[in-house]
């Protein structure tokens, strides 16, 4: 008789615009390997509306379907409500960089979504034991070794989500931007590649520094000719899960219920947590205020000093860049009730480049919760002025080094 494989797996929560009283429910998909999924719950919003909606996207239709999606769990014998339906095994991921500190957990993780069909795994080292390692996962995603520049092409070619970690991580004493000179050109080499082969699919940078990682992906892809704003992303999802965790634990809170919005970039004092329009709201101190955000914006720096030279966050990062990924796939799957924090062009500020809540669609960021950086307090203010100059530098710092790579490269022709 055949075996039915039936696994579950929980990531998170999602995100939800601000203005909308959140509840977050966890995140997990029943499945097996032999019919289609018939439940799918992942890191689902449930939020209920209470007042502003002012954001391009919610019409009244919109907020009957959130106040819809907020309904309580079904109870084994009331009637299903009407659900999204997933459809099974349907995408195709590639992960570069997956041999690696986040690329070994992270691979794992996606091998365990029921939405993808296949796995390639790209690394310039050790990806064949890898590979070999996570295809005994009796979980339906195939999973494919690529390494080397030949076999890049290969790797990426009709794939809709590529994520990259590829690139080396800090030690003590380091900031993100001392793995500049090194991470740069590693990523702009994997992005020519990306544009060529899979120009159409979501990217996902996750090699620091994050703040000019994206912007020179997004000149590659301009050079390139294929520069689409909507399905680049830097992934920021690890303050969020960060700020979640630390400000339920100080505020003795249910995790499930805690979503804190963190918006700016991702270094340092670049990522600004806004705890006024976290959900539940919750009152906090100046001092409680300050010393929180102070922790978010370290909490990198903590894991890395604790690491004491072997690297930086891996584990707490792959969890975070799964969630990032099942969510695009949601997104991409046709759910539209998709919301993440990433760090993507934006106009919300007079920064090209802004991490904020937006939401997710099949064609990338559909919206900008722009209601975000309204009425925040004082303390947020000020802290969104300071982190304006840092953040531009670095932004500047990513498109002009692949400005004068490229007019060095036309000069020597
Ligand atoms: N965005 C975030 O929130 C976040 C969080 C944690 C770490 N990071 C960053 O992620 C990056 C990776 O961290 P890690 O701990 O996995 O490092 P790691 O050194 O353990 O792994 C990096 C992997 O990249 C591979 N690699 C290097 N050059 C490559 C290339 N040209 N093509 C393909 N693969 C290549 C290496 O062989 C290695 O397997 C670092 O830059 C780190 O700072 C970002
Ligand atoms: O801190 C680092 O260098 C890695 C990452 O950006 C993090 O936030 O953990």
């Amino acid at each position: 008789m055949a075996a039915m494989t039936t696994s579950t797996f929980g990531l998170g929560s999602y995100s939800t615009p601000a203005g909308l009283a959140t509840k977050t429910k966890p995140f997990s998909m029943n499945f097996n390997t032999l019919k289609p999924l018939n439940r799918f719950t992942g890191l689902k919003v449930m939020p209920s509306i209470e007042n502003e909606l002012d954001t391009s996207f919610f019409g009244r239709d919109s907020i009957r379907t959130l106040q819809a999606s907020s309904l309580p769990k079904l109870q084994p014998k009331q009637k299903p409500a009407k659900q999204f339906q997933p459809r099974a095994s349907t995408f195709k991921v590639a992960l570069l960089g997956a041999a690696g500190g986040i690329g070994q957990p992270l691979g794992l993780l996606i091998k365990m979504s029921p939405l993808v069909s296949n796995l390639h795994l790209y690394d310039i080292a050790n990806v064949k034991g890898v590979t070999a390692d996570l295809s005994h996962c009796n979980t339906p995603s195939q999973v494919h070794d690529f390494t080397g520049s030949s076999e890049l092409a290969s790797c990426l070619n009709g794939v809709d989500v590529v994520v990259i970690p590829a690139g080396i991580p800090r030690k003590p004493g380091m900031t993100r931007d001392d793995l500049f000179n090194i991470n740069a050109s590693i990523v702009m080499t994997l992005v020519e590649a990306v544009a060529i082969h899979s120009p159409d699919a979501f990217i996902h940078i996750i090699s620091n520094p994050v703040n000019s990682t994206v912007p020179i992906a997004a000149e590659v892809l301009k050079q390139k000719g294929v520069y689409n704003p909507k399905k680049l992303f830097g992934v920021t999802t690890l303050d969020v899960v960060r700020a979640n965790t630390f400000v339920a634990q100080k505020k003795n809170l249910k995790l499930i219920d805690v979503d804190v919005p963190v918006i700016g970039g991702h270094a340092g004092i670049t990522i600004l947590p806004l705890l006024s329009k976290m959900r539940p709201s919750v009152t906090f101190t100046d001092l409680e205020a300050q010393e929180l955000t102070a922790r978010i914006q370290n909490a990198g720096t903590e894991v890395v000093e604790a690491k004491d030279g072997s690297g930086s966050a891996t584990l707490s990062m792959a969890y975070a860049a799964a969630r990032f990924v099942e969510s695009s796939l949601r997104a991409l799957d046709g759910d539209g009730d998709v919301y993440e924090c990433s760090f993507v062009q934006s106009e919300l500020t007079d920064l090209p480049f802004f991490a904020s809540r937006v939401k997710l669609g099949k064609n990338g960021v559909e919206a900008f919760i722009s209601s975000d950086i309204r009425g925040l307090t004082e303390f947020e203010v000020k802290a969104l002025d300071a982190l304006k100059p840092e953040l531009k530098a670095s932004i500047d710092k990513g498109v002009s080094f692949v400005q004068k790579y490229a007019a060095k490269a036309a000069a020597s022709n």
